[in-house]
């Protein structure tokens, strides 16, 4: 299985994405950048976390104009696992690739630190390496992540499962905890904490490459060679 790291002017997780994958997860992962318009070699879409365009106007608002949106949004339709981390879960919202919106955290902070984290649904293909209502350590980094959406999309998403992650406190004013959601169809995943920073024992946690493998996972059984 062969992921793509989009870097945009400003991503700054993009080193720890591509180190997660490369050497803790040991997949195939190359950089791409935000110019480019062709993601059709990659079997799976990873879009880091940072500031990208310097946040300028909201977290993700440029962004959601490169070039390689159109691209990633053909991946989406095609099904192709696609996961925004911080500023990629920001940028597939402001692309309308996901339902809601992040506003400022609540205490008007930026909040740096490891939380807590609720696995409300292990049945997607980022999740299923993990027990539902499992908790997981992970860290948070951001100014902007303060879940919000009207009570209709809140309703499909409990209906349709797409909570996926929740924080175990509320850490910056999300609605109802939120902390990562899915799509209807369960191919993109956004979220706020970095399961990229907490793949190895060594940075505090290794909760997050389980992530990882569960999109392995998922990839491979859809692609056995059939004798
Ligand atoms: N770590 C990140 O991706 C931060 C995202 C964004 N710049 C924010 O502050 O909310």
């Amino acid at each position: 299985m062969k992921f793509a790291v989009i870097v945009f002017p400003g991503s700054n997780c993009d080193a720890d994405m591509y180190h997660a994958i490369k050497d803790e997860l040991g997949a195939g992962v190359k950089y791409v950048s935000h110019t480019e318009t062709n993601l059709e070699g990659y079997d799976g879409i990873l879009l880091p976390g940072g500031f990208s365009y310097g946040d300028y106007l909201r977290c993700g608002a440029i962004a959601r104009f490169s070039a390689i949106m159109a691209e990633i949004k053909k991946a989406a339709e095609a099904g192709k696992p696609i996961l925004g981390v911080c500023n990629g879960f920001q940028i597939l919202l402001e692309a309308g690739l996901l339902p809601g919106a992040l506003r400022k955290n609540d205490s008007l902070k930026f909040i740096c630190s490891p939380v807590k984290v609720k696995v409300e649904n292990n049945r997607t293909m980022f999740t299923s390496g993990y027990e539902e209502e499992q908790t997981l350590t992970i860290p948070v980094a951001h100014g902007e992540g303060n879940y919000f959406c009207d009570e209709e999309t809140l309703a499909s998403l409990k209906a349709n499962g797409q909570i996926v992650f929740t924080y175990e406190e509320n850490i910056n004013g999300s609605l109802e905890n939120i902390a990562g959601i899915v799509n209807e169809r369960g191919n993109v995943l956004g979220m706020m904490p970095h399961p990229e920073r907490a793949v190895d024992v060594l940075l505090g946690s290794a909760d997050g490459l389980a992530l990882f493998q569960s999109i392995v996972k998922q990839w491979r059984e859809s692609h056995v060679v059939k004798a």
